[in-house]
């Protein structure tokens, strides 16, 4: 394996990750490669990648050998299966393109554009009162991915739905004080394991609800949304007899796809919302795009995407600064593979440190600032920059990129053309540049204090 830094007996690096170990990492790959080894308690080689190159290779070229997905105790709860936690295979591709079809024909915006309208209505009925902008996105989000795997929203106030969020959120705290389990699986009984397994149940349990509901408005010639069109296909079998769609990887599937596709998505959007309000000018910038290519008679369609460059560069920026996730999930080497000379084992964990290449600066200049010209040519055009890879690449790459991309511009573009928004009086905006580590960044507050008003002259329109 490739050499790494050493560690301490049983802990391995654990103990010097520190606070950010996305930067940790970066300094390690300096003196030792961007491809190189830690061992990180039980798991004796995590290879860890830094850098666009070195990502690319392993993901994408050697893509076919390492593609499995590395178990993590504290998600296991929510399926270890499925397009997203069973390693690549037949049945795992088959399923994965299946969902990727069915979204690209999918009619995203209409769904999205519906929820706009409830997410619009919900601002307003708060007349400039502070809301709590992370909790309201997270609803939204959710029900735009429902909408697509059941055929239908919930409304802001159904017990059940907010039953439902909470529960997952609850979950993914809970699962983030049980990480260490990850690291070492035996600990599995202590206390705050348990804790968290029991919060993924329940949150399995809320969903199993939904599931249930619609399984029980199947019809075979009827297609509701991609929970339906997944059971059409439960009696298909692969070359080798086994069954392609059986009903509990769908039921894994939609669960994962629904909790994937929220949390992504409106954090990603809550952490949008923190660069502008700490960027007004970028504010500014937009809504006087929006204002000059749109107006204010209708809300801004896909079809407006190319008339509104500095709008989809301040999204790509967002994207960039905020990155969500900076390890993104775990592969692991199916078999014996090497990259940059190096051997990786079959079986072991690759991590990859996406961080490393968002804030490289070579490739960025001044990477820490929040600058969406970087993601526009000399004539105001959007720039496509190969290295800028938020969704991943190579055969587990995200297969919500266009549903998020199409998400994320409609709701920015909606908010900031009928609404300006701003921290209420006395209140601060949370630290943007120590968020807390993790395998997700979190806000630090969990809430983003923020008022909106209504900017005038669209209230009509909308
Ligand atoms: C801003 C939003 C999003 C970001 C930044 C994002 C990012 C990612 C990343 C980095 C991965 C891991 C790729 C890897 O293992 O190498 C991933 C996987 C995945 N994402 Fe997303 N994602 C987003 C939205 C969505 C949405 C909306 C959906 C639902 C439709 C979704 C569903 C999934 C699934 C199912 C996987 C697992 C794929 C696999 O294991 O093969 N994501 N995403």
């Amino acid at each position: 394996v490739p050499p790494g830094p050493w560690g301490l007996p049983v802990v391995g690096v654990l103990p010097f990750l520190g606070r950010d170990p996305q930067l940790t990492m970066m300094q390690w790959a300096k003196r030792y490669g961007n491809v190189f080894s830690v061992r990180m308690g039980t798991k004796t080689a995590v290879i860890l990648m830094n850098g666009y190159e070195a990502i690319r290779e392993v993901f994408q070229k050697k893509g076919a050998d390492c593609s499995g997905r590395a178990r993590m105790p504290t998600f296991g709860y929510l399926g270890g299966r499925g397009i997203l936690w069973s390693d690549a295979s037949q049945t795992q591709r088959t399923q994965k393109e299946f969902a990727m079809k069915y979204l690209s024909k999918a009619d995203i915006e209409f769904h999205t554009q519906k929820e706009i309208d409830a997410l619009v209505q919900h601002i307003k009925d708060k007349n400039g009162e502070p809301f709590d902008f992370s909790c309201l996105i997270s609803a939204l989000a959710s029900n735009i991915i429902g909408a697509i795997l059941f055929g239908k929203r919930q409304d802001y106030d159904d017990p059940d739905f907010i039953g439902l969020i909470d529960s997952y959120h609850n979950a993914l705290d809970l699962s983030a004080q049980a990480s260490i389990e990850n690291c070492f699986p035996f600990l599995g009984f202590l206390p705050q394991c348990k804790r968290g397994r029991n919060a993924w149940r329940t949150f399995a349990n809320n969903f199993n609800w939904m599931m249930a509901h619609n399984r029980t408005g199947y019809r075979a010639n009827a297609t509701r949304g991609l929970a339906d069109a997944f059971l059409h296909k439960s009696n298909l079998r692969g070359p080798d007899c086994q069954l392609l769609f059986s009903e509990d990887d769908t039921a894994t599937n939609c669960r994962s796809l629904y909790f994937a596709g929220s949390e992504t998505t409106s954090l990603t959007m809550t952490w949008g919302m923190l660069f502008l309000l700490s960027n007004r000018d970028a504010i500014s910038k937009i809504q006087a795009e929006i204002d000059e290519m749109v107006g204010q008679e209708r809300r801004p369609a896909l079809a407006d995407r190319p008339k509104l460059p500095f709008t989809c560069a301040t999204l790509m920026e967002i994207q960039r600064c905020n990155y969500i996730s900076p390890f993104s999930l775990p592969h692991k080497a199916t078999n014996d593979v090497t990259a940059n000379g190096h051997l990786i084992p079959k079986g072991t964990t690759i991590l990859a440190n996406h961080w490393s290449i968002f804030m490289n600066n070579e490739l960025w200049g001044n990477p820490h600032a929040f600058q969406p010209e970087r993601f526009l040519d000399e004539c105001g055009r959007l720039k496509k920059i190969e290295q800028f890879i938020p969704f991943s690449v190579g055969p587990r790459s995200c297969p919500g990129e266009v549903l998020a991309r199409q998400e994320l511009f409609l709701v920015f573009t909606a908010l900031l053309q009928g609404f300006s928004f701003r921290v209420p009086d006395g209140e601060a905006l949370p630290d943007l540049h120590y968020p807390a580590p993790g395998m997700m960044i979190y806000l630090v507050t969990g809430k983003l204090p923020s008022n909106s008003e209504s900017q005038g002259g669209s209230d009509d329109s909308m």
